[in-house]
């Protein structure tokens, strides 16, 4: 792909005492609203207020904060299991994090609109890990400035680590769709440093 920079690994791996657990366990504790603290906020679309078609969880340590589309984030403390993940994951993709950013697609109906992860708090090119697990689902790639480009589909599957960093951000835009066929849960983390 052009202008971004761009990897994945298949098969995201836990060390002990985490690597017993399989796809469907590392699912149900992600997705346990006793231990991941879920919440659906509101976004504003053409001035009218809507539910975000997903729900949002944000970890961290305590000086990452973030402003997310008018809102700031304070991150909650981390867990040990989300301190386990983010430790795995700089390990295999030797960058550091702060933060994560989770988000819950509950069904097929779940989606996330196009964007880019460009925020000033990111800094100017910034490495996101994206984690996936549960159902799987097609993040949708799009170059911001040749229109004639075709999307790019990249079907996320359970256990995927997918890395983008460079120029990424400047040059693409990803969102995930809704499906017309019944979907599962799917639980997405994005790893970030954030320079709060
Ligand atoms: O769910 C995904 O795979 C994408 C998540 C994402 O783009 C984000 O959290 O910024
Ligand atoms: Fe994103």
């Amino acid at each position: 792909m052009p202008d971004a920079d761009i990897s994945i690994l298949n098969s995201f791996k836990l060390p002990p005492p985490y690597s017993q657990l399989s796809h469907d366990e590392i699912l149900g504790i992600l997705s346990d609203p006793a231990q991941i603290s879920w919440r659906q906020e509101d976004i504003k679309i053409f001035g009218k207020i809507y539910a975000q078609p997903r729900l949002i969880a944000y970890y961290g340590d305590e000086q990452a904060q973030y402003h997310y589309s008018s809102i700031i984030l304070k991150p909650l403390p981390w867990t040990d299991f989300l301190r386990a993940l983010k430790r795995q994951v700089e390990q295999v993709t030797g960058e550091h994090f702060n933060a994560v950013f989770l988000n819950l697609y509950r069904d097929q109906n779940d989606s996330m609109g196009m964007h880019s992860d460009d925020e000033a708090e990111l800094g100017q090119n910034p490495a996101i890990a994206s984690l996936s697990y549960g159902a799987s689902r097609t993040l949708i790639m799009k170059h911001r400035h040749e229109k004639s480009r075709t999307n790019i589909k990249i079907p996320l599957h359970s256990g995927n680590l997918l890395l983008m960093k460079g120029t990424t951000q400047h040059f693409w835009k990803h969102g995930i769709n809704k499906e017309k066929t019944a979907h599962g849960p799917r639980v997405n983390l994005t790893f970030r440093r954030v320079f709060g």
